[in-house]
């Protein structure tokens, strides 16, 4: 059997899926390490068999795992241990490509076959993902060194970006200065992006290049994504990750000027630089001790949430009215950038798909629009099968929708259109 591997190094998880190199790319496995961030870690696992039947299953079984490179470990072992009926691949020679999100991808418009120059390519970047782009290039060294038959692919999350208008995506500041450091809004979540883009559209009926909608992928890291004609024309996130929404530890868009005022020497090189990243003090806070850890002193937006609606705690409270309030501006700005063309308002990621009171709250600030959500349908989104999920009133000519993405089965399919 032929299998592609999907990995997907996520700010605070990492996910992997494996499915059968076949049209319909069924899935095999899907599993996920969550809480990397965290004093705790969770595995959870599911294998199928050919025929669709759940093998194995393991649910939020709490793991030790100190590193997003040892969660891929773990997941070697995993899938590499099983005896008789429980193996999925005869050998791990089966995996025959193994896909990398890789989130800052420079301008490259698509996927790219890592080569040593690549990956030298890549690892350049990792100071434009301090959160990411190492921690998912260590997993390609891993890969290369225990997959020796494997062709590894890196697929970009600023490729879907790509689209972006030249006035949008440059920054008011020196041009010369812009053109020679390669600033500029790159934008990430395209891999999300693209597979929302894509189902939305299908379960609208519509071509993907007739669709326009307001796409948000909240998760440890979130973001906003302005989706005309199928392209995105504005994302929220920009040179970096930290652009934008705030996240678990990151503070998202603020006034430059406040990092001088937070800390004197805020220029220096942090204690947490490598050899092979370079990060500033100023950079250390912004995207490592900020968001909501700082705030609440959690990472966890289910715990926060609880804690505001049941517990009524008001710094849990501050927490969440600061992200509706944020995610809803966005969705103005992007309404105004479609020019009222919007068709859709999609709610993803982790938060965006398990957080109903967040979604109650961030339409209840942009009713104004026409968007709408029913209650019953908003309370049972979560537990849903269905890839997309419309909370929206009856008759609603907006719809509010809820898609559970899926970056790594985006990829596989990719892959194979592709036929790679
Ligand atoms: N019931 C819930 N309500 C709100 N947020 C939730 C809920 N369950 C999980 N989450 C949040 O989803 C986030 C993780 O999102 P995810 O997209 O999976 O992460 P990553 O950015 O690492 O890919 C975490 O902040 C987690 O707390
Ligand atoms: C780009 C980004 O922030 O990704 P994640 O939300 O997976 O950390
Ligand atoms: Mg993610």
């Amino acid at each position: 059997m032929s299998a592609i591997l999907c990995l997907n190094a996520g700010s605070s998880s990492v996910k992997f899926s494996l499915y059968r190199y076949s049209p319909e790319a069924p899935l095999l496995l899907a599993g996920s390490i969550s809480g990397l961030t965290t004093d705790h870690q969770y595995l959870t696992y599911a294998s199928y068999k050919s025929s669709g039947e759940v093998l194995e299953s393991i649910k939020n079984e709490e793991i030790d795992c100190p590193d997003h490179d040892s969660a891929f470990k773990v997941f070697m072992e995993h899938l590499d241990s099983k005896e008789g009926d429980k193996r999925i691949l005869d050998s791990l020679d089966d995996i025959y490509v193994a896909c990398h999100r890789i989130v800052h991808g420079g301008a490259n418009p698509r996927p790219l076959l890592i080569t040593e120059d690549v990956y030298h390519e890549l690892d350049v970047l990792s100071d434009l993902a301090p959160l990411h782009n190492q921690r998912a290039l260590d997993i390609v060294h891993s890969c290369i060194s225990r997959l020796k038959k494997t062709k590894n692919v890196a697929f970009f999350d600023s490729s879907f970006h790509m689209t972006i208008p030249r006035h949008v995506y440059t920054y008011p500041i020196d041009l010369d200065v812009q053109k020679r450091h390669q600033i500029r809004k790159y934008g990430f979540h395209g891999l999300s992006y693209a597979f929302i883009t894509h189902e939305t559209a299908d379960f609208l009926g519509i071509d993907d290049s007739d669709l326009n909608v307001i796409a948000l992928h909240l998760g440890s890291g979130a973001s906003a994504c302005a989706i005309l004609n199928g392209k995105s024309i504005n994302t929220s996130m920009g040179l970096t990750p930290l652009e934008g929404l705030p996240g678990a530890t990151r503070s998202g868009s603020l006034d430059p000027s406040l990092i001088f005022h937070y800390h004197s020497d805020s220029s220096r090189m942090s204690t947490a630089s490598s050899k092979d990243m370079h990060l500033t003090i100023a950079e250390d806070i912004l995207n490592k001790k900020s968001g909501w850890q700082s705030i609440t002193g959690t990472t966890d937006f289910g715990l926060i949430t609880k804690r505001a609606v049941e517990e009524n705690d008001e710094v849990a409270k501050l927490a969440f009215d600061m992200f509706a309030d944020r995610v809803s501006m966005y969705v103005g700005q992007y309404w105004v950038a479609l020019q009222g063309k919007a068709v859709a308002l999609v709610f993803a990621g982790g938060i965006g798909e398990k957080g109903k009171e967040l979604r109650t709250a961030v339409i209840g600030k942009v009713s104004c629009l026409g968007f709408t959500i029913d209650e019953e349908l908003n309370s049972v989104a979560s537990r849903s099968s269905d890839v997309v999920f419309d909370v929206s009133k009856k008759d609603a000519q907006l719809k509010t929708l809820v898609v559970q993405t899926d970056e790594q089965l985006q990829m596989a399919k990719e892959v194979i259109a592709a036929r790679l």
